[in-house]
């Protein structure tokens, strides 16, 4: 081992840079310690690639083996080399005759005074034909001075190892550009340059010659050259094992990724391809950081070189460093951002600052949102506060509503009370105007129902008409629009039932143009759901449930009659024979309340009974065919439900009955283009609607004469009319426009109808004592009658005829017999004829 690579006291270069421990500048201890270590650790490493020159030189060249001792001082290494002969011998090895001629003197102690001459010669040829040669090849070289007593060494070993990496690699089959130590070089060099500059022949394209100069000596003027091959070999070393790492970890991913492919197919090219992909990355990466560092270094290069300290490059250093550390920072944060894999950073990425910034970044975030959170909970408490009010508010408005509309209802059905009975008073003729919804099938075209008001107002638009022709106002008691239910419609008709059980006549009666709804309003569409019923059934139901309800003090009996007026004639609906009979109607003096005493008559009790009734009447109903309606029912069909009350304490009588008219459409004669038959029915129809009109101009006009004998129909519904009895009038209308004209004379018809005042009703009550009275006389009227048809027979001697006439009267306990109404109810005899019905339903047939 060299003596000056052990000794502290030895200066292997002579580390003229260090501060030397004299009196000018004075060092402490530690201070010299440190710079003396530094030194110590320079001079090792000098020495050894010093060795290494020397062992390769030993091995190219024999002569080397013996001029040159295997481990030379600094002055060995420079004796031995000066001549140059080494030198050239081992360059011609590495590059066969790039010295053409060696000067090739013996070997000359190189005490003596002649042969330092002949070497001083060899020296100067073979010295420039090696620079030369060397510099021809682009390799580093150094001055001739290097070789000399106080030379830079350095160079001189660092010219041998390039020579010697150089010829290693193209002893390897090296191919391409040969770059000395694997790290870029300056090396482009402007002409003139004196050799002792040359770089190696990497080139840096970006830095020019002065600059590569000016490296070199920035680096002389940092005493760093022999530092700067030392980390070059280290960074050489980083680089190697960073690209091994990073190699290595792209193989690794590559290889997690394929982690699901069962045979993965590691061939050598897969290999290869994998390696390459990894290199050719990898330089990209180092030739742009290169790239980079160089322009940073340019940039400090081109500032004042003289003013340039070491501290002022350090500090430059620093500040490259800082910026690239806090660009890395950002890229991380974006990265973090933008949801990179976290573990994936932590094992790439050890960025301290990185990571301060982004828990920095992330308190600030975190505290913003916390403000957030905090003034979103505020606002969040205030709407709630706020609702909550409201919600009390409204609560409190909602209760006033209640109380309000609890009242408003009251008053409404107070007003409708007394609106009754005010009605009820004067004996008008109640009229509900409705209107029905367009047919299934037909478009909603334009309605002839302008407006309906909700005092009863109709306004009727005609669209042939202009101005204000085209708009007429009809009031009536009420008016229902297109989708009222079955179920409104009767609320205003219910108090009227109630007047039946008291005593009361009351007719409801259903008119309107064919098709107008009419049977619907009646009876409903169908009897299969309660919730279509019509006018009829619920009338019928409530009926019954106030019977039931009375039956304690209050004993009933209740019977139907249906007929129909068809063509000027009353049939019986209620026949089971299918016998088709005329009937008469007698009026005034009907002690049994029976205008049509020859029609069947049939004792019900429940609405059941009724019903089944109905239907048996609705199927004996003339039904024909017209122009206007398929089902167009050209008969009026009157069902009238006779009530008998008898009150269990008093003994009184009460007697009402309730008609249930359905009349036939009443369109005008030619619009239904009738012929024959149907002609005929259509006259009839209308002589009876003309009639009906006749009676209601004559009562509203307060007539002494009322023309009720002027059709079947008037006479039928005198009582009802006329009398002490409540009347109440469905109008029918259709919306279409095509039916305009049915539709004002309807209404104007209505209108006039609701103008008649009958007079307060009257209830059919009798006391137990008139009742009485009027049996007795009744009773003494039979006798009477039997006394003088007993005189009669015996007068002629007809004993037959007076058998006859006492024979088939049935008697019903409001059913007085008259003489001559041998045609009265025989609910027997129809008990009889409907025997299977009557049992099932379980109908009373007491009062046979
Ligand atoms: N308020 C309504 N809602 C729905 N459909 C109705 C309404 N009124 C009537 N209709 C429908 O209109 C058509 C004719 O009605 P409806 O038979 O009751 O008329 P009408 O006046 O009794 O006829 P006709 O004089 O021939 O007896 C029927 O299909 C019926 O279902």
């Amino acid at each position: 081992m060299p003596q000056e690579t052990t000794s502290p006291s030895r200066n292997p270069r002579g580390l003229k840079a260090l501060p030397s421990n004299n009196v000018e500048n004075p060092l402490s201890e530690d201070t010299f310690n440190v710079y003396y270590d530094f030194a110590q650790r320079k001079a090792e490493e000098a020495a050894s690639r010093r060795y290494q020159a020397t062992e390769w030189l030993r091995e190219m060249d024999q002569g080397a083996s013996e001029s040159l001792p295997k481990e030379p001082s600094e002055e060995e290494f420079c004796l031995a080399l000066r001549n140059g002969l080494i030198l050239c011998n081992v360059l011609n090895k590495v590059n066969p005759g790039a010295i053409p001629k060696i000067v090739e003197n013996p070997v000359i102690p190189v005490q003596s005074t002649e042969g330092a001459a002949q070497s001083a010669i060899q020296y100067f040829e073979n010295m420039r034909n090696f620079l030369v040669a060397v510099k021809d090849m682009q390799l580093l070289t150094f001055e001739a001075s290097d070789v000399e007593k106080g030379g830079s060494m350095n160079k001189v070993v660092d010219c041998i190892l390039c020579l010697k990496g150089y010829y290693e690699w193209k002893k390897a089959g090296g191919v391409g550009v040969w770059r000395y130590g694997g790290t870029v070089k300056i090396t482009a060099l402007p002409k003139g340059s004196p050799p002792s500059l040359v770089g190696s022949e990497s080139a840096d394209d970006s830095l020019d010659g002065s600059e590569s100069s000016q490296y070199e000596q920035l680096l002389e003027f940092l005493h760093l050259s022999n530092e700067v091959a030392i980390e070059e070999s280290k960074t050489a070393n980083a680089l190697a094992f960073l690209f091994d790492r990073f190699g290595l970890w792209l193989l690794q991913a590559y290889l997690r990724e394929s982690n699901e492919i069962e045979e993965f197919p590691l061939n050598a090219m897969v290999i290869d391809t994998l390696i390459s992909k990894i290199v050719k990355d990898f330089s990209a990466l180092l030739v742009s950081q290169g790239t980079q560092l160089g322009l940073f270094l340019k940039k400090i290069l081109k500032t004042d070189f003289n003013s340039l300290s070491k501290s002022d490059f350090m500090e430059a250093i620093s500040l490259y460093l800082g910026q690239r550390t806090s660009r890395a920072s950002n890229d991380f944060f974006k990265f973090c951002i933008c949801g990179g894999k976290r573990e994936v950073i932590h094992q790439t990425v050890n960025h301290s600052t990185a990571y301060a910034q982004l828990i920095h970044l992330h308190q600030r975030e975190l505290k913003e949102i916390k403000l957030d959170f905090q003034e979103t909970k505020l606002g969040v408490k205030q709407i709630h506060s706020n609702w909550a009010e409201q919600l009390r508010r409204l609560e409190h408005h909602i209760k006033d509503l209640e109380v309000a509309s609890s009242s408003y209802h009251k008053v409404l059905e107070e007003n409708r009370m007394l609106y009754n009975q005010v009605q009820d008073l004067k004996g008008t003729i109640r009229v509900y105007c409705r209107v029905r919804p367009f047919l299934q099938g037909q478009t909603n075209g334009q309605s002839t129902v302008d407006y309906i008001g909700e005092n009863g107002n109709i306004m009727i638009v005609n669209p042939l008409k202009q101005g204000k022709d085209a708009r007429k106002v009809f009031s009536f008691n009420k008016v229902f629009g297109q989708y009222v239910s079955q179920e409104q419609i009767y609320i205003d008709t219910q108090p009227l039932i109630r007047s039946v059980l008291d005593g009361f006549n009351v007719c409801i009666f259903a008119y309107g143009q064919t098709g107008s709804g009419k049977t619907y309003t009646m009876s409903g569409p169908d009897m299969t759901t309660e919730q279509t019923w019509g006018v009829n059934y619920r009338a019928l139901r409530d009926l019954f449930q106030i019977y039931k309800e009375r039956s304690d003090f209050i004993r009933y009996e209740v019977g139907v009659q249906m007929i129909e007026i068809y063509n000027e004639q009353v049939r019986d609906l209620l026949v089971m024979d299918g016998s088709n009979r005329r009937l008469d109607i007698r009026n005034n003096s009907q002690l049994n309340g029976l205008n049509v005493p020859d029609a069947s008559w049939v004792p019900v009790s429940s609405t059941q009974d009724v019903l089944e009734f109905m239907r048996i009447g609705q199927k004996n109903r003339a039904v024909g065919a017209t122009a206007l309606n398929e089902r167009s029912s050209r008969s009026h069909s009157v069902l009238t439900i006779h009530v008998y009350g008898k009150e269990l304490v008093s003994g009184s009588i009460l007697k009402g009955c309730l008609h249930l008219v359905d009349l036939a459409g009443s369109e005008r004669v030619d619009k239904s283009e009738a012929v024959g038959e149907r002609l005929k029915e259509a006259q009839h129809i209308n002589r009876s609607l003309s009639a009906l009109g006749d009676v209601i101009s004559a009562l509203a006009q307060k007539s002494a004469h009322i023309p009720y004998r002027n059709s079947k129909l008037t006479q039928v519904l005198q009582d009802s009319l006329g009398g002490q009895a409540k009347t109440l009038m469905f109008v029918h209308i259709s919306p279409e426009v095509n039916a305009i004209g049915e539709t004002i004379s309807t209404l104007k018809f209505a209108e006039r109808v609701t103008s008649i005042e009958l007079g307060a009703a009257r209830s059919n009550k009798e006391t137990g004592e008139i009742q009485e009275l009027k049996e007795e006389i009744s009773n003494l009227k039979l006798a009477l009658e039997k006394k003088e048809a007993e005189v009669e027979q015996l007068k002629v001697g007809n004993v037959r005829s007076m058998t006859e006439s006492q024979r088939g009267r049935a008697v019903s306990p409001f059913q007085i017999p008259r003489h001559g109404t041998s045609s009265s109810i025989k609910p027997g005899d129809y008990n009889r004829s409907s025997e299977v019905t009557l049992k099932r339903d379980g109908l009373s047939t007491e009062l046979g």
